[in-house]
């Protein structure tokens, strides 16, 4: 049963590193930074009073430059590094505070870590490797072969099944190590640095396998990676960390089009903002005529009363069907037409609004509006090519930029 409660909810998290963390500690509270709490203490803040919540079913990416803090707040989730101060709830229970005990049984049960090289054993075959996790959470024999399987054919290797992995390409046993990871029941998976080995086409590729897995298995996945395009192209939302400190959350296109300071802009200026933007946060919203809830006369007014010179048609569901043409309409009322399909045109592009402005682009030739639909295909409004092209132009409210004879087109 979904919960309204954060999968993962931490709160006022500090970690500070060294012999003297109380004394750190003063000194952070009364607004110390990283540099001179180091100097005066020869302690490193680490994770710098960070609070964060993590939905179930989120891909959450933390994303910053190396030392910024990522493993840091990432560890301390599973208490794999204690933290120095803060709550750390998952589904509501504080693990802070929890005893040994059950911190292992939270370990065996509900989060999962993946490591960078993910740790394949040599000397067991690749279904044993998959099984490994699962003998952990005390599965029998028979239940973990057949879970094993199944996970090596999600990710296309189960004819490798009785192979070791030194047999398999570096991509390949990186799959080897995504399908362990996912054959275990854990909720949660912690991924660190997971795919930054791997050259970058494979890398690609294991990004949108764990993507597909991900919308298909719906696990919480909190992905460290120093990354911005990839941490952009696989989040849900990200979390940008500098010096230990939370500096944004949010979604890709909040970070891209609304970043909060001088720090993230720079971070995301050379993103490809086409790949990033959906379709959905340019959507211009407009009335469409409903099909059978009036004559063609009755739909030229809408459009005049509206302004507009093309409108979609939908039908009785707010399914789009068709698009008018102004001029193409007055010509059918003047002759009397009194029936709108036979104006309408059924050419025109439809797409929908979780599509990436990178998909839709080459649509923008056939010069009509495309109509967007959300995800149960109903019609949201247009998007024109001009709506394509003002947004993916660099975020900039500097009119210097613009060559002196275009600023007024601007
Ligand atoms: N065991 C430790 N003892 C002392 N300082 C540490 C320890 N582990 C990490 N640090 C320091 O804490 C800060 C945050 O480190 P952390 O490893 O969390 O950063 P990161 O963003 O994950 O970096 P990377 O991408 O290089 O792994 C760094 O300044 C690091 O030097």
């Amino acid at each position: 049963m979904p919960s309204s409660q954060p999968k993962i909810k931490l709160e006022n998290l500090i970690k500070i590193y060294g012999q003297n963390p109380q004394r750190a500690l003063k000194l952070f509270q009364e607004g110390g930074n990283r540099d001179n709490i180091l100097e005066a203490t020869g302690n490193v803040l680490g994770v710098a009073n960070v609070s964060l919540s993590i939905e179930e079913g989120e891909l959450f990416v933390v994303m910053g430059l190396s030392g910024s803090g990522k493993s840091t707040l990432v560890r301390c989730i599973n208490r794999l590094i204690e933290p120095t101060s803060g709550q750390i709830l998952i589904d509501g229970e504080d693990v802070t505070r929890v005893d040994q005990e059950r911190l292992r049984e939270i370990r065996r049960t509900k989060v999962s870590m993946v490591f960078q090289r993910f740790g394949l054993l040599p000397h067991k075959t690749v279904l044993e490797n998959v099984e490994y996790g699962l003998k952990m959470c005390g599965l029998p024999l028979a239940e973990r072969h057949e879970k094993a399987q199944h996970m090596l054919d999600v990710v296309g290797l189960h004819q490798w099944a009785n192979y070791a992995p030194s047999s398999l390409s570096g991509g390949m046993q990186q799959r080897v190590g995504l399908a362990r990871a996912l054959a275990t029941e854990a909720p949660i998976l912690l991924m660190d640095e997971a795919f930054s080995a791997l050259d970058p086409l494979i890398r690609r590729e294991m990004q949108d396998e764990l993507m597909r897995l991900q919308s298909e298995l719906k696990r919480t996945i909190v992905f460290i990676s120093h990354d911005i395009q990839e941490a952009l192209r696989i989040g849900d939302r990200v979390a940008i960390m500098k010096d230990g400190h939370l500096v944004q959350v949010g979604t890709p296109e909040e970070i891209v089009t609304n970043p909060v300071d001088g720090y993230i802009a720079a971070f995301t200026q050379d993103v490809n903002r086409a790949q990033v933007l959906k379709t959905g946060s340019i959507v211009r919203q407009t009335v469409p005529f409903i099909l059978g809830k009036g004559s063609a006369r009755a739909a030229l007014d809408q459009m005049q009363g509206n302004a507009l010179t093309r409108m979609h048609v939908v039908d009785r569901h707010g399914k789009p069907i068709g698009i008018l043409n102004q001029a193409e309409l007055q010509n059918a009322v003047t002759s009397n037409v009194q029936d709108v399909e036979s104006v309408m045109s059924t050419d025109f592009p439809v797409v929908k609004a979780s599509t990436s402005l990178e998909e839709i682009f080459h649509l923008a030739r056939f010069g009509v509006p495309m109509a967007v639909i959300n995800r149960s295909g109903k019609f949201k409004g247009v998007v024109e090519q001009s709506d394509i092209l003002a947004s993916i132009g660099r975020l900039s409210n500097d009119k210097a930029d613009v060559p002196q004879a275009l600023s007024t087109a601007v």
